[in-house]
């Protein structure tokens, strides 16, 4: 799809959990192949708003648009749809630990509508290529440290070529070479085309690899200028 228009459009949207307002009047957006951190203390926001935007919790106020999706009007029906378009990187790793990698992928290939065998050894090759890991298709998730299973994540969420990737925490279990390794796949990811809104309390990686900030900070979010 070309468009140029943003991937993600935040417009005086609120975001609850409940009846808490957690963030209010939020405004921002982001383009195609922008890299974002979003920053903030415990507790601030952050997975809030990452959870708004993949439609875990409902946008109640103001407007919101992610990968051409309208957060305000959208339906639980057309929450599948959604995920289909944005990839999603959590900070648990979340593979089922008794399928191997490739069925891991499989699962969420037959699950959003793949049926061609050949068709889906292909991107499932192409996604671990990606990550670095073109060997690891029959390995079990036991069989890899943190670091290589939290690549299979970053595999998965690519597989259906999301036009942003939204990651909560991707290193926050991680030691610091494991989680400068992840940073050069979500680098190369990023400049193949996606963008990524990145939750962290690593301020290491916003040194090492600066981009843009936004900080949940006093019920709000700001741009920090760079
Ligand atoms: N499931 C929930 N039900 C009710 N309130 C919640 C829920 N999850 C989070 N909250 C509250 O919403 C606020 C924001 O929490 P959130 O998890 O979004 O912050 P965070 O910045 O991601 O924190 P952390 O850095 O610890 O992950 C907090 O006051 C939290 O207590």
């Amino acid at each position: 799809m070309f468009s140029s228009e943003p991937v993600l459009t935040l417009d005086h949207a609120d975001i609850y959990q409940g009846q808490k307002l957690v963030l209010g009047d939020v405004s921002f957006q982001i383009d195609k192949g922008d890299f974002v951190y979003l920053i903030g203390r415990t507790g601030s926001g952050k997975s809030s708003l990452l959870k708004t935007l993949y439609a875990d919790l409902w946008l109640q106020n103001g407007k919101g648009h992610i990968a051409g999706v309208a957060l305000d009007k959208i339906k639980p029906r057309d929450v599948p749809f959604l995920r289909r378009k944005i990839g999603i990187v959590f900070q648990d790793f979340q593979l089922f630990f008794d399928r191997n990698v490739e069925e891991n992928l499989k699962f969420v290939l037959k699950a959003t509508g793949w049926t061609d065998k050949n068709k889906m050894n292909t991107r499932m090759a192409d996604v671990l290529m990606q990550v670095g890991l073109g060997t690891a298709q029959k390995k079990m998730p036991h069989q890899l440290s943190g670091g290589e299973q939290q690549r299979v994540v970053i595999a998965r969420a690519m597989l259906n070529e999301p036009l942003i990737l939204l990651a909560d925490e991707p290193t926050g279990n991680l030691d610091p070479a494991v989680s400068d390794q992840i940073m050069k796949v979500f680098q190369a990811i990023n400049n193949a085309g996606t963008a990524i809104l990145m939750a962290t309390h690593n301020y290491d990686l916003l040194n090492k690899y600066p981009a843009r900030v936004l900080r949940c900070q006093d019920g709000q979010v700001v741009e920090l200028k760079g």
